[in-house]
């Protein structure tokens, strides 16, 4: 083993909101490091993943670049957000354009074809969902996109399977290019832990609150603090814009925000092999998505 090689490089994964970037991130990395869930536009800070790869020639690190959805910009918020996931893209080793075959959210997709197109770097199609989507319409559009961009490679995955992502896997590896590993082996995301466990809360409000809640809403760190006893008590804060949208998140009695408290704290205990105290507030604050500190804690850049 000592004298294998090692590689090391950064993929920046491109998709439509909803593609399932998160999905494959997770997949890829074997362990859950960015947030899915079915509601759009959910990724809203840039997570990183770090895939490992052991071939039978060489030792590969992929740094996956998970970005936001890209989407037309309208607010602040959202021109934030896209220009995030296009920093993600910059001087990557591999493009991996990443397609939802049933819901292709065209108006979405076809700008991300159109500046994938003019991009230097390696480029694969990855076709996601093959677990719902129909085989012939599939291939129609593989052959399409394959006319319009310059894909060095396409494969068909589930994300959520894991069907077909050790190929893809493998292929991603050999684009790699030589040289040291960037991060220590047992380190798998360099987002720090409190802004995951912000994501985790998020997480479990989608899923609790589903179309209820507009995608505007946040999550924001307050207090990390590590117990003498060995446990960790985190203080979160959500914000809304709207004092009903305050209410729906609390629930009758409170019964809301106790089931997602309830709920993230299970699965932060998990992820931090450690007891967690996890203390939620919830606040209205209609001006937070013009808000440049909550922009910046959320690894956004303030632009106007
Ligand atoms: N059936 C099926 N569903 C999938 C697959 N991959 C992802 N999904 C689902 O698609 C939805 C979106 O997945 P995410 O991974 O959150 O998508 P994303 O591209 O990160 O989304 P944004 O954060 O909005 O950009 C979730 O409900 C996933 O469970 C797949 O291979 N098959």
């Amino acid at each position: 083993m000592t004298d294998t090689k090692t590689k090391c490089g950064v993929v920046a994964v491109l998709g439509a909101p909803n593609a399932g970037k998160s999905t494959l991130v997770n997949q890829l990395v074997g362990q859950k490091v960015a947030i899915t869930s079915a509601k759009a536009q959910t990724t809203r800070a840039r997570m990183m993943g770090v895939a490992l790869h052991h071939g039978d020639d060489a030792e590969t690190q992929m740094i996956l670049v998970d970005t936001p959805g890209i989407f037309a910009p309208k607010r602040r918020l959202d021109r934030a957000m896209v220009s995030a996931a296009w920093e993600g893209a910059e001087a990557a080793d591999a493009v991996l354009l990443l397609v939802d075959p049933v819901k292709q959210r065209r108006h979405e997709l076809e700008p991300l074809i159109e500046q994938i197109a003019q991009r230097p770097e390696r480029k694969i199609l990855v076709l996601n969902k093959v677990d719902v989507a129909k085989k012939e319409p599939l291939l129609a559009l593989a052959q399409e996109l394959t006319g319009k961009v310059d894909f060095a490679e396409v494969y068909f995955v589930s994300a959520l399977t894991g069907d077909g992502v050790p190929e893809m896997k493998d292929a991603l590896a050999g684009m790699m290019p030589e040289g040291p590993w960037m991060y220590p082996e047992d380190q798998v995301s360099d987002a720090s832990e409190r802004l995951l466990a912000t994501e985790i809360t998020r997480e479990q409000l989608y899923r609790q609150l589903h179309e209820e809640l507009p995608y505007d809403s946040a999550v924001r760190p307050e207090k990390y603090i590590e117990r003498p006893d060995g446990s960790v008590e985190i203080h979160q804060q959500i914000v809304v814009m709207r004092d009903n949208q305050r209410a729906i998140v609390l629930g009758k009695g409170g019964s809301r925000i106790k089931a997602i408290g309830e709920a993230a704290r299970k699965e932060l205990s998990e992820m931090l092999g450690q007891k967690v105290h996890l203390f939620l507030h919830v606040k209205t604050d209609e001006r937070w998505s013009e808000d440049k500190e909550m922009f910046e804690e959320m690894g956004l850049d303030w632009k106007s």
